[in-house]
């Protein structure tokens, strides 16, 4: 009977894999749903069966009282941020300067969201933080857990930790504003706000109900992924589980640059996501390092606000 629920569970991983991290159902969401009704009349009647990365322990989280504190090992640093294309040119001149004509850059889109690092141990995941202030941040493992696309077992036994962005789809965010409206609660701002306050619930199961997403953009020790630039990384990170933003883009110049700045500026109102801009960054590993960091953030890498 264990391996039967080990099946089950990776059969309803798998499902969610596609579903949410893919975006390529392959069964009905009846499938599913019946699939994991039967796990959980298993799980009730052998608890003894029940693992960590069963979807069934997603929304188990108790109601907390405060979240503990985490130093972060390895600091998420910030971007510095550049707003004209004069700005970006000056960017590319500084890199190509340093590193010579034979650079390549990645340009990926910025979410309006909230800074996230998870950690996974042995393909696991083990705990979830916010940015906080880039060295001490909040543990909010139990809500991350909620967020469908946040897989509980990586495709591969990894031991690492990444980092990306916890967003609210505006969908969501209009449908969560027209409920609290009815329901005379004071509405959120903007779909970072509802973002944030649903991640800052000490209840798991408020968090739950607020269809949060994730786009996962960097490891911190890209050592395990065998990748050698952002790019691959990327690609990557998705096949071992993560849910990856599509819309990046190698560009080896500033033209290239700014048309893919454009296109977005265009795109913006019918994404179906807030973006506030652009991030830049050299994609060769070596070159990055190279490059290094500034007191707070890298010297490889521009993020272009786009105007209010
Ligand atoms: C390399 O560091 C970063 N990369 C990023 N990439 C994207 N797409 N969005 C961000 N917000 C972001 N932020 C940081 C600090």
């Amino acid at each position: 009977l264990a391996d039967q629920a080990a099946r089950m569970r990776q059969e309803l991983n798998k499902y969610a894999y596609e579903y949410y991290v893919k975006d390529n159902p392959t069964v009905e969401d009846y499938v599913y749903d019946k699939l994991y009704h039967d796990l959980v009349a298993i799980e009730e009647k052998y608890p003894e069966l029940i693992t960590s990365d069963s979807p069934t322990q997603r929304v188990g989280g108790q109601v907390l009282q405060g979240f503990e504190k985490v130093v972060h090992d390895v600091p998420l640093y910030s971007l510095n941020d550049v707003f004209t294309k004069e700005e970006i040119v000056a960017f590319i001149n500084r890199v190509k300067k340093e590193l010579g004509e034979n650079v390549t850059f990645v340009c990926e889109l910025k979410i309006d969201g909230l800074s996230i690092t998870l950690r996974y141990e042995d393909g696991l995941f083990v705990r979830g933080a916010t940015r906080g202030d880039g060295t001490v941040g909040e543990n909010i493992t139990e809500n991350l857990k909620t967020v469908r696309s946040i897989p509980l077992r990586l495709q591969e036994p990894l031991t690492i930790e990444v980092r990306g962005e916890c967003f609210m789809p505006k969908k969501s965010f209009v449908t969560l504003n027209e409920k609290r409206d009815e329901a005379g609660q004071a509405i959120f701002a903007n779909p970072r706000n509802a973002a944030a306050g649903s991640l800052r619930q000490l209840d798991p199961k408020v968090t739950a109900t607020r269809n949060l997403d994730t786009f996962l953009y960097t490891v911190v020790d890209f050592g395990p992924l065998h990748v050698a630039n952002q790019f691959t990384a990327l690609n990557q990170l998705e096949n071992v589980g993560f849910h990856v933003n599509h819309e990046r883009r190698l560009c080896k110049n500033v033209e290239e640059i700014w048309e893919y700045i454009e296109e977005f500026q265009e795109r913006r109102t019918t994404l179906p996501y807030e973006i506030d801009g652009v991030v830049i960054k050299v994609n060769d590993f070596h070159q990055q390092e190279e490059l290094g960091f500034t007191v707070k953030a890298p010297r490889w890498a521009a993020a272009y606000k786009f105007p209010p």
